[in-house]
């Protein structure tokens, strides 16, 4: 007798491109800012759905500035996270390492603690609520001002509230990563992970000085480093991840359609891609809708998936024994579709 085939969830995937600011729904920025008294220039929830549509990556972020302004209490930062986390575990997300634009927030009088205090109230019991691992990244505007955000991570790191890592992101175009450099190695020297943004809507060189001058352990998006063979080479080579985000960077333009986006190409030339959300209500969805879009327009197979969630949980930080359990997890979700793991 054979055993009954089990009929696979969503592929289980690390989601490590995600910015909870940019995880609102529009019916939730809508719903705070009644609740906090914040004005919005939308008329109703027509009005504001239909801003969704943006010609490059400094319109989006005209509206992402907007709405999370409605953001003022504790308990606001706790919800976000909450319906967030919800909705990545059944998109098929084992391990999220999320990033918030603190700075976004601190600049218009919300105190560090009530902002830090509301996300880690949600994080603390992720496990618990919704079966679901995190790390917290802080992420710093590179069109802001360095001295802003290293007074903030010195607050932060004096604060003592936990968090692991550093991130860049915001206009890249004309922010080159060199800015803060000593940033950065603040931060490392104080035990924090480093990301960046790079190769988004700026060219390669953006992505070799997020390397060179931050040591940047993950760069996030970096699809326009295939304009620079040397670099793709470099790399390869060091197994530097990049944290592609295809429904992004179509609806930001980087990309002109799903069917010319290089994830696949990228994986061919032995990069350490997966695929990632970036501000799902805002692009379209959650990893599956990318996912899925992946596989409709580029006909990604089941192995190239398997590859693509094995490459997510490699590039998180976990620890080994963490990260072992969600492989066996990949290797048994292409098992039941009837594929096999490479030996
Ligand atoms: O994709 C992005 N790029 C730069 N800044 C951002 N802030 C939210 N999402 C992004
Ligand atoms: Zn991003």
């Amino acid at each position: 007798m054979t055993a009954p085939r089990t009929t696979p969830g969503p592929l289980p995937v690390a989601e490590l491109h995600l910015h909870l600011d940019g995880t609102l729904e529009p019916e939730h920025v809508l719903e705070l800012a009644a609740r906090n008294g914040v004005d919005l220039p939308f008329a109703d929830i027509d009005d504001l759905r239909s801003r969704y549509e943006f010609t490059d990556l400094q319109s989006f972020l005209d509206l992402l500035y907007t709405n999370l302004t409605v953001l003022r209490e504790r308990a606001d930062f706790t919800e976000m996270v909450d319906r967030y986390l919800e909705r990545a575990a059944a998109a098929g997300v084992r391990h999220a390492e999320v990033s918030c634009d603190v700075q976004a927030h601190t600049r218009r009088g919300i105190p560090l603690e009530t902002v830090m205090g509301g996300l880690r109230d949600a994080l603390d019991r992720s496990v618990a609520t919704h079966g679901v691992t995190t790390r917290l990244l802080v992420s710093f505007w590179r069109d802001g001002p360095v001295d802003e955000a290293f007074d903030l991570l010195r607050a932060l790191v004096a604060s003592g509230i936990p968090f692991d890592g550093i991130g860049l992101d915001s206009a890249e175009v004309g922010f080159p990563p060199e800015l803060f450099t000593d940033v950065f190695a603040f931060a490392r020297e104080h035990g924090l992970h480093v990301v960046a943004h790079g190769g988004e809507e700026g060219g390669p060189e953006y992505v070799t000085g997020a390397l060179d001058a931050l040591r940047a352990e993950r760069i996030d998006h970096g699809i326009r480093s295939l304009e620079d063979d040397a670099l793709v080479e470099r790399l390869v080579a060091e197994r530097v991840p990049l944290t592609v985000c295809p429904l992004s960077n179509v609806r930001l333009r980087a990309v002109d359609t799903m069917a010319d986006h290089p994830l696949l190409r990228m994986l061919e030339r032995g990069l350490v891609v997966s695929v990632h959300s970036d501000d799902p209500p805002y692009f379209g969805g959650q990893v599956d809708a990318n996912v899925d879009a992946v596989v409709e327009a580029l006909g990604a197979s089941d192995e190239q998936l398997a590859h693509l969630a094995r490459n997510s949980f490699e590039s998180a930080f976990l620890a080994d024994d963490e990260r072992a359990g969600y492989l066996a997890e990949v290797d048994a979700w292409l098992a039941a579709r009837g594929g096999r793991a490479p030996l």
